[in-house]
């Protein structure tokens, strides 16, 4: 979304020419107990564009049933995952966001959360007060989702406090396809590759996909481009989706099930990148690397997971080559 076509150029904070850059990532509790992972929870799925039941529907399942089973569920999750200096998809964020500045010293980088904090309010309230002169907004999702990127685009057009563009999302760019498909070269090079390899997207209500939602065509094709640059045969990859919640249908194939059916099928090692999260957070290090590690082990079989590209150097080249570009467009 643009609201303002005006060119942009970078200035120091403070000064009313000054740009700014929003990283937007989804959120995380700021604490792996039940009362944070509540907190948390409460505002990602009082999100209209995540949860669409009536709210008088709605509201109780979530209060009196949800948060408090989930919470705690939850919060021992979260707890597995915990890294010293916080929830991982927060360390790995703030990581990225460093890096990112690292390589735009023209422009004041910050990161910020839909949900928990640092809140995307807050960051727009600071900005305002440094009289920053615009912002651009690049949410850390290569696909675009009504339920991700247009919630963050919510929050752009509520702020409305000075002009503001949200960079598009980066499904098939090439500099983010080859960053992903070298992550996994690189991991095939120390570790050798495994007999297949399976990318594994956050899954979405097929029903949201029916009603026009983008989000798996862009999963398609980023799968198709990553295996494209791996030089793979169909046959040696696999597309599937996790995470689902809820008991409605979600996108097919659901990762477990791709899993069960390689193992069955006498496949020994799998490979498993999630190539939708920009950086390692519950759903890659819990679900998979840890819970979906250990069922296909019972099968008999080896999961290695490779992490996601995270504050690394081509990450951090990557996002700041499209904000330039985006500056000098303007
Ligand atoms: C990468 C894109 C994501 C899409 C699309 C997405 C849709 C979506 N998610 C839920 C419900 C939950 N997701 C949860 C965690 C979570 N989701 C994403 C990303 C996408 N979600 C990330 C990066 C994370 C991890 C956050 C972290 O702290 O590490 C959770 C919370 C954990 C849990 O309770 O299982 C829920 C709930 C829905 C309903 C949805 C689309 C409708
Ligand atoms: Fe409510
Ligand atoms: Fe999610």
């Amino acid at each position: 979304m643009t609201t303002e076509p005006e060119p942009v150029s970078g200035a120091a904070a403070g000064d009313a020419a000054a740009t700014a850059l929003l990283l937007v990532n989804l959120g995380t509790p700021d604490a792996p107990t039940p009362p944070a992972v509540r907190r948390y929870l409460a505002q990602f799925l009082h999100d209209y564009r995540v949860v669409q039941l009536t709210r008088w529907l709605w509201c109780p399942l979530l209060h009196f049933l949800i948060l408090p089973l989930r919470g705690r569920k939850v919060a021992r999750k979260y707890a597995a995952v915990w890294l010293p200096g916080g929830s991982p998809l927060a360390v790995h964020t703030r990581d990225l966001a460093t890096a990112v500045q690292q390589r735009l010293p023209g422009l004041q980088v910050m990161h910020a959360m839909r949900y928990g904090e640092p809140s995307l309010e807050g960051a727009f309230v600071a900005l305002r007060q440094q009289r920053v002169g615009r912002v651009l907004v690049l949410p850390l999702y290569p696909q675009y989702s009504t339920t991700t990127t247009e919630s963050v685009a919510d929050i752009v057009k509520s702020a409305r406090s000075m002009p503001t563009r949200m960079l598009p999302e980066y499904h098939d760019d090439p500099a983010w396809i080859a960053a992903v498909a070298d992550s996994i070269r690189a991991y095939w090079h120390a570790h050798g590759p495994g007999e297949h390899l399976l990318l594994s997207f956050h899954g979405l209500p097929q029903r949201l996909v029916d009603g026009g939602d983008p989000y798996a065509a862009q999963c398609q094709a980023s799968g198709q481009a990553i295996a494209a640059a791996l030089g793979l045969r169909d046959d040696a990859w696999s597309l599937a989706y996790q995470s689902r919640f809820g008991s409605e249908r979600w996108l097919q194939p659901a990762t477990s099930d791709t899993l069960d059916a390689l193992a069955a099928r006498g496949v020994g090692s799998v490979d498993v990148v999630c190539p939708g999260f920009a950086v390692d957070c519950l759903e890659t290090l819990e679900e998979i690397a840890m819970m979906l590690a250990e069922r296909f082990a019972a099968r008999g079989g080896a999961l290695r997971y490779i992490p996601c590209l995270n504050a690394s150097p081509a990450h951090a080249d990557l996002l700041a080559a499209r904000v330039q570009r985006a500056l000098d467009a303007a």
